[in-house]
């Protein structure tokens, strides 16, 4: 039976090749391709294609004029027009395509280093791409040939190092725009290196804006180019088109057609560039989600203006010993540098969570929940900085450790589930890459490790069809079941830690309930500590152990969960509890749900399989939403 994300999958192909398509029903984007298609091959099967030696010379044919045995004519000196035409083909495009090469080589990685370090990189590589772009490129030309031997090679070179500053500001731009996007994120939390992050997930985005640009840099390589051989730089023994311009240019009143062949050539093959890199520019869009923490960030943004010494002191306390907890926080504090002054939204807050217990962070909008796990996570924005006596995570101080120590750390100890699933997966890859990814790289298994294991964990999750969810990209996912997939990818390095940041805020009633469930199971089963952070006392009494109230950047209060709702020590909290439980919608439902799972569990295997079944009529049912 065909599946409806088999369905799906069956088209991926055509969706992923309906660019080029796209470029190609447009009649300019075909004619222009073709153009250059056969241009290219011009220039690669030169050497068959021109009838005579480009520069043998016959002095009979001085300035003849076109023949059958001569199509285009003989040159001032008695060469064949149309073979130097064709040669001069390879010589132009060789030439471009050197300039483009060293362009992208120097401007791409300077781009991705500088959008995604950001810092001292950025700022010295934009000082050096301005410096270049005020240096008076012409000048400097007419330099190297004078000191490389009118060296053509060298002369491109050059081209391509005045050009690298377009592709480097357009790489940094590309790279800003995503580079705080919640995948990016992810994937740091999942143990990426930097590099492999740059490499992989962000360069992804960069590749059609280059493929643009370079079409567009050809044309302008291929006009400089030809300048310089017009005045006489850097033509070889088979010359270039402009160099075939020079020479027709001297002799323009007597013999017109010398000067045409070589103009018409370069000039339609320039045209050709441009027409292609606009029309690709319209066919190719390349989408940049909306950022979901700085969403988080804009609706809470009215609390950032809050004095910063709202509360100075220490808040919060510790259950267990630093060493034997899984996660200890030592007064932690969250700044922000804003317009006015750096503000403090974290104000030195104390807990700590025991290995296989599950502590639910709790409190209003803009109480600080996300600020304090992005801490441990490491996931601050570039504004945000933070400082703390200690952060133990998994009997380490993590505060002692240099960033790659910490980044491998995190991806072997904590898993991370996020607000919203869906940015949170990169658009460019498949799932079964992204969940693979970092058990190759971070984890060192084999490619075949890698895929049992990521298979096993998204059947564990409740997905349906494992290997066809493994093939499908995140567009073809329903929000519950993206969830799913990340939970799985959060699970499947079996971390000691579990970080849930709403994990259900984003999904809808129903998903919310067997996302929670799930998530209650997996920690029993693994055995791991999990922080979830909530505003929803629903999901207190669900599933935590022990709860933090947060308020304004501080703990209110910290305690068992039964101790919490029986007997609150703190009225907010007691405020707290019945503001979230009277307008609970989603708690009522959770209870009938709960109600409901309860009643019809016989055993323990009983409801493991219930929740199974459910769990699969769940992902057939989003599937089918999905397909309409
Ligand atoms: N980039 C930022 N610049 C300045 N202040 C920020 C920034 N991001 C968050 N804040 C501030 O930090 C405080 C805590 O925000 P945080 O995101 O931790 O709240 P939260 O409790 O997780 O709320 P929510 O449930 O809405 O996500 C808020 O006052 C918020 O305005």
């Amino acid at each position: 039976m065909t599946s409806p994300l088999t369905d799906n999958i069956d088209t991926r192909g055509v969706r992923r090749g309906s660019a080029f398509l796209r470029l190609l029903r447009r009649p300019a984007g075909a004619i222009s391709f073709g153009v250059l298609v056969l241009v290219v091959l011009v220039a690669v099967f030169a050497q068959w294609l021109a009838p005579h030696d480009p520069n043998f010379v016959d002095l009979s044919l001085s300035r003849a004029l076109p023949s059958p045995e001569h199509p285009l004519g003989g040159d001032t000196t008695g060469r064949d027009v149309l073979s130097r035409l064709i040669w001069g083909t390879q010589i132009t495009l060789w030439g471009a395509m050197l300039a483009i090469v060293v362009a992208v080589g120097l401007g791409v990685p300077a781009g991705l280093a500088a959008g995604y370090l950001g810092g001292a990189t950025d700022r010295i590589s934009t000082w050096v791409s301005d410096a270049l772009q005020s240096v008076p490129g012409m000048i400097i030309l007419l330099i190297v040939a004078a000191n490389s031997g009118n060296s053509f090679n060298i002369l491109m070179v050059t081209i391509g190092v005045f050009m690298a500053p377009g592709y480097f500001r357009l790489t940094r731009s590309t790279v800003l725009s995503v580079r705080n996007e919640a995948y990016v994120d992810a994937a740091r939390v999942s143990g990426l290196s930097n590099t492999r992050i740059m490499g992989r997930h962000i360069i992804r985005q960069v590749y059609a804006p280059i493929i643009i640009q370079s079409a567009l840099t050809a044309g302008m390589a291929m006009g400089m180019q030809a300048g310089l051989q017009f005045l006489g730089i850097g033509g070889g023994t088979t010359p270039g088109w402009g160099a075939m311009m020079n020479e027709g240019f001297r002799v323009m009143r007597t013999d017109p057609l010398l000067l045409l062949w070589p103009s018409l050539a370069l000039g339609i093959t320039i045209a050709a560039l441009a027409v292609l890199g606009s029309t690709l520019a319209d066919v190719i869009s390349v989408k940049t989600p909306v950022l979901s923490r700085s969403r988080r960030r804009s609706r809470s943004a009215e609390t950032a203006t809050r004095p910063a010494n709202a509360t100075s002191t220490t808040t919060g306390s510790i259950s267990h010993v630093a060493v034997e907890s899984a996660v200890q926080l030592e007064n932690l504090r969250v700044t922000y540098a804003t317009a006015g002054g750096p503000v403090e939204v974290v104000h030195g807050i104390t807990l700590d969570v025991a290995p296989g217990e599950v502590l639910g962070i709790v409190g209003e909008s803009g109480s600080g929940k996300s600020q304090t796990v992005f801490s441990l996570l490491d996931l601050l924005p570039k504004s945000g900085s933070y400082t703390a006596d200690a952060i133990w995570i998994g009997g380490q101080n993590v505060t002692a450790l240099g960033r790659t120590e910490r980044a491998r750390l995190l991806g072997h100890e904590i898993g991370y589930v996020p607000q919203e699933p869906m940015t949170n997966l990169d658009p460019s890859f498949t799932i079964g890459h992204q969940l693979t990814e970092p058990l190759r790289s971070v984890h060192r298994m084999s490619r075949t490790e890698a895929k049992a294991r990521a298979l096993a964990m998204l059947e564990r999750v409740g997905i349906a069809n494992p290997a066809a969810v493994m093939r499908s990209y995140p567009h073809e996912l329903s929000g519950g079941m993206a969830q799913r997939v990340l939970i799985a990818g959060a699970i499947s390095g079996k971390p000691s830690v579990l970080v849930a940041d709403e994990p259900t805020t984003a999904l809808d009633v129903t998903v919310q309930a067997e996302v929670l469930e799930l998530l209650r199971e997996l920690q029993r089963e693994y055995r791991m500590a999990l922080i979830i952070v909530t505003h929803n006392f629903g999901v207190v009494a669900d599933i935590c152990d022990r709860v933090v109230v947060m308020r304004g950047g501080s703990i209110e209060e910290i305690g068992e969960a039964a101790q919490i709702f029986s007997a609150p020590r703190s009225e907010y909290t007691r405020e707290l509890i019945a503001a979230s439980l009277d307008g609970a919608e989603s708690r009522s439902e959770l209870d009938r749900l709960h109600a409901a799972a309860a009643s019809s569990a016989a055993g323990h295997a009983a409801a493991d399989h219930a929740a199974r079944s459910a769990a699969d009529a769940a992902t057939e049912a989003e599937l089918k939403e999905v397909r309409a």
